[in-house]
């Protein structure tokens, strides 16, 4: 079987796009394994499947796979490509359009400069803290925020955890560059307190309005961005007192500038996508 693709990428977060408004298209994870393998497929942090969606009101579907085949709920480097595919693949022509996932409806808009906007819905805070209400753990109360003890290699981690549909477990550190993402990344993920997994961000603060951000993908790894990942990271932020209410995120592959009123409010994203290429693979 051939399946046309278009690569696609938002800050160095890429993705192999699939169009599935014409025909059905049952993605199966052997597929988008293959699609995401940098070597023996296309390569790419996550496969994306763009429908027309059956709900009134609502433009667009689109379901998101790691390139390990799971799929998950959210994605916001994702969803900004999203907008740019159906704009240049003729399958809209309006500026702000209503998408679902699994689990949210995003309002996404195409602005006057190529870069795209998504409300990304509100953060949701009680959700990965059940497994910790068992534990006898406190958390440490820091602004609005709770910071939970998390042991790692040994040590006691701070952990802020959110939802922006997918889970997050932010913590500070001193300087990006030499945060331990690649080694503690990994345990963070597949620690036994996060039954779903986790992704894992590591923010330097830099001042109330900028901060540099890293994050181990649960499932892809290591990106040159996380979009949902910097949301997570602002919120968390904002709550714990650090940061004001717009925030410049510095991402190795580029910036995002992230915008929450608090809670109760959505998280508002905007930054880059772009088309790499297009291509017909032999399945
Ligand atoms: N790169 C994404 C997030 C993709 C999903 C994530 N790895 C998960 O498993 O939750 C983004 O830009 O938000």
């Amino acid at each position: 079987m051939r399946l046309k693709f278009t690569k696609m990428q938002g800050a160095g977060n890429d993705f192999v796009v699939l169009d599935a408004t014409q025909a059905p298209l049952d993605l199966q994870p052997e597929t988008a394994r293959r699609l995401g393998d940098r070597r023996f497929g296309v390569g790419a942090d996550q496969i994306l499947v763009v429908e027309r969606s059956r709900t009134p009101g609502i433009d667009f579907r689109y379901r998101i796979f790691n390139n390990t085949g799971d799929e998950v709920e959210h994605c916001g480097n994702g969803a900004r490509c999203f907008v740019r595919y159906v704009h240049e693949h003729g399958l809209t022509d309006r500026a702000s359009i209503k998408v679902e996932t699994m689990n949210r409806v995003l309002e996404l808009h195409l602005q006057p400069d190529g870069r795209v906007t998504v409300d990304m819905g509100e953060p949701v805070f009680d959700l990965l803290q059940v497994p910790f209400d068992s534990t006898g753990l406190t958390p440490r109360a820091e602004g609005h925020g709770q910071l939970w003890p998390v042991e790692v290699q040994g040590h006691a981690v701070e952990l802020h955890m959110v939802s922006m549909g997918n889970p997050h477990a932010v913590q500070r550190v001193a300087d990006v560059d030499s945060a331990p993402v690649l080694t503690q990344g990994p345990l963070i993920e597949h620690h036994l307190r996060f039954p779903a997994r986790v992704n894992a961000g590591f923010m330097q603060v830099v001042n109330r309005g900028r901060i540099r951000l890293r994050v181990y993908e649960r499932s892809a790894g290591e990106t040159l961005a996380c979009g949902t990942g910097a949301c997570a990271a602002v919120v968390s932020g904002i709550l714990l007192g650090w940061l004001d209410g717009r925030v410049d995120v510095e991402a190795r592959g580029g910036s995002l500038t992230i915008e929450w009123a608090g809670p109760g409010h959505p998280v508002l994203m905007t930054g880059p996508a772009q088309t790499v290429f297009e291509g017909e693979i032999e399945l």
